[in-house]
Parts: C-alpha cells; sequence; structure tokens
C-alpha cells in the first residue's frame, strides 16, 4: 500500500477514517471520474442516526490493476490532509469491499468550466451572474491556492474543469476539487506523463513543459490561464491552436489576450502570472490582494460580461 509524506508525516491508508459500507447509500451518478462513477449519496455518521448527510462518493471501478488502486489511495491520502474552506472536504474511505469507495464533500453546483458556459449572456436571457460574481468566483480559488502555497504542495492541475461548486445560485462558492495530476507525480514510474499527450501544456508555464520544473509558480500561471478561462466564461485557452502550436507561442512570449469586456486591472494579474522568469510571478498572497482590490473597484464590478452570440463559434 502507498503511503504518503506531506509535511513531515507520513500518512498510510490505516490513518485514514474508515466508513463502514452500511452507513453509506448511493443515491444517483453526478458524472464520470477517472477511476470510474461519481455518485451522490447519503451518510449516516453512526448506524443509529436518522439523520443522513448528502455526500459524494467516487468509485473505482471493479476491475482495475493494482496500479490504478493505488493512485485512488493516494488521491484520498492527499485530500485527507487538507483543511479549507475553498478545497473539497475530504470524509473518509470505504476500502472494505469493492467497489471502492472515496467519501468528499457533496457541491451541487457542478463544475466550473460548465458553469461559465452555461452563464453565458444569451440573445433571449441576459446572463444570471455579473462581473462580481465572476470575480468572487477568481477570489475563492485564489484562496484555496494560497493554502496550497503555504502548504508548499504544487496542484499541477489548476483549471475551471478541477473547480467545483457548491451551488450553481448566489452564495456560491467555489472550490478546488481534483487532485488526480499532483496524485500521478506520486506515482513512482512518470512515463504516462512523458506522453505529453497527458500533460495540461495550455495551463502549464515554459519551464515546466520544457524542463519538467515545477513549483508553486507553476500553479501560479495556471491560475493566471483560470482567471482568462473566467473572463472568457468557459473558452478553451489558445483556441483552435494544438499543445505543440502553443508551446512554440509561448515560448516565443505570446501570451492570451485580454478577453473583451476585461477589466484591465482583471488582465494585468493575469498577465503578470505568465511572467517568463517564475521567480517574477507574483505570489497567491499577491494575487489574492489586487483580487481584492479590483473587487472594491466600481469600474470593475460594475464591467457588463462579454457577448457571445454575436459570432456563431461554439467555443
Ligand atoms: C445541471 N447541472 C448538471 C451538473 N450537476 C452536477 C455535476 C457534477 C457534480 C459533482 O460531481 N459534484 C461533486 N461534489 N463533490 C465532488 C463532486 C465531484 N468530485 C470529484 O472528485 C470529481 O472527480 C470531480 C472533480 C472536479 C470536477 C468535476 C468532478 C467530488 C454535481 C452537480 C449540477 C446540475
Amino acid at each position: 500500500n502507498p503511503n504518503y509524506e506531506f509535511g513531515g508525516i507520513v500518512t498510510t491508508i490505516a490513518d485514514l477514517q474508515h466508513i463502514p459500507r452500511e452507513q453509506l447509500r448511493l443515491v444517483k451518478a453526478l458524472g464520470q471520474g477517472a477511476f470510474g462513477e461519481v455518485y451522490q449519496g447519503c451518510y449516516r455518521q453512526r448506524p443509529c442516526d436518522t439523520v443522513e448527510m448528502p455526500v459524494a462518493v467516487k468509485t473505482l471501478q471493479e476491475m482495475t490493476v493494482k496500479q490504478a488502486e493505488d493512485d485512488f489511495l493516494t488521491e484520498a491520502l492527499i485530500m485527507s490532509k487538507f483543511n479549507h474552506p475553498n478545497i473539497v472536504h475530504f470524509i473518509g474511505v470505504c476500502f472494505d469491499k469493492t467497489p471502492k469507495f472515496i467519501i468528499l464533500e457533496l457541491l451541487t453546483g457542478g463544475d466550473l468550466k460548465n458553469f461559465l458556459r452555461e452563464s453565458r449572456p444569451k440573445p433571449d436571457r441576459p446572463s444570471p451572474i455579473t462581473m462580481k460574481d465572476l470575480l468572487f468566483i477568481a477570489i475563492d480559488i485564489a484562496r484555496g491556492c494560497r493554502y496550497l502555497e503555504e502548504k508548499r504542495f504544487i496542484h499541477r492541475d489548476i483549471a475551471a474543469r478541477n473547480c467545483l461548486l457548491t451551488t450553481k445560485g448566489p452564495g456560491r462558492v467555489a472550490k478546488i476539487a481534483d487532485f488526480g495530476m499532483s496524485r500521478d507525480i506520486y506515482r513512482a514510474d512518470y512515463y504516462r506523463k512523458d506522453g505529453k499527450a497527458m500533460l495540461p501544456v495550455k495551463w502549464m508555464p515554459p519551464e515546466a513543459f520544457l524542463e519538467g520544473i515545477f513549483s508553486s509558480k507553476t500553479d501560479v500561471w495556471s491560475f493566471g490561464i483560470l482567471l482568462w478561462e473566467i473572463m472568457k466564461m468557459g473558452f478553451m485557452p489558445y483556441t483552435g491552436c494544438t499543445n505543440k502550436e502553443v508551446m512554440d507561442l509561448v515560448v516565443q512570449g505570446g501570451r492570451l489576450e485580454r478577453p473583451e469586456n476585461c477589466p484591465g486591472p482583471i488582465y494585468g494579474i493575469m498577465a503578470s502570472c505568465w511572467h517568463p522568469q517564475p521567480e517574477d510571478r507574483p505570489t497567491f498572497a499577491t494575487i489574492l490582494e489586487r483580487l481584492g482590490y479590483c473587487g472594491q473597484d466600481p469600474d470593475v464590478t460594475t464591467a457588463p460580461l462579454p457577448m457571445f452570440y454575436l459570432n456563431v463559434s461554439s467555443e
């Protein structure tokens, strides 16, 4: 069984909260995870309890190779170490029988990329959200990233697709929810990542995809791309470019343009995340401070959202 060293402490499966299967009830499928289905479920904290807590249940499909099983466990070990309002909370594991389960906090708003795309203004329906909502989502994720930075944990895959919302409605909180990439790096053999096909190149800085150098400044670059995703309400970055074209472009100093209607101060923040030199990129503490100022600036918070329906591209 894999173990996981974090902050000088080694954790193994024995250290995780184990949840008896009879205290769990699967309700409905939420989506397809990397290892198998993700379900909405109910968890009864004690057998005698009548009250049940809604949870998300990640399943490891029955027929898997040992490696996938270790990866699944490693993801649980990683998530069990975090405790922050902008990181999806780990509740426990249910590994006594197959299929194995990881029990996590349930977020019912779905992933951030789909939410942004669904929230675009339409000819017959103005957007249900405003620039201020987009800014608050960015601030939530920046808080989660600052926590990881403080813990010296490198996520390696900060992107809108890996973030979840507690609800689509007002009062929504955005959280970092997927640790698949950082989990894979804990795996001994890196070959799968060297396939390049698996790497989120469009979210990576040059030193990462050229030399395999990762640090919290890698996550800062990715956060800049995430900020661009938010301001473009779910567009794919570098639309239409292949990974190779993006690597060549970025190495030569090419960068994503300021999205239409994106307030200058916000574009300034994302551009600062894309310095060629990692050390010239801001910390998440600085990013949070600057996002906070933007939130106090009416020119920013009252800025109109971009219009997409004037062009026909689905992206
Ligand atoms: C009309 N809409 C359609 C979509 N719908 C949903 C769609 C998906 C979800 C959902 O997966 N919620 C989750 N809560 N907790 C975790 C979840 C996933 N987790 C995971 O760990 C998943 O691996 C994960 C991680 C990051 C992003 C996606 C999936 C942990 C909730 C509502 C709302 C109504």
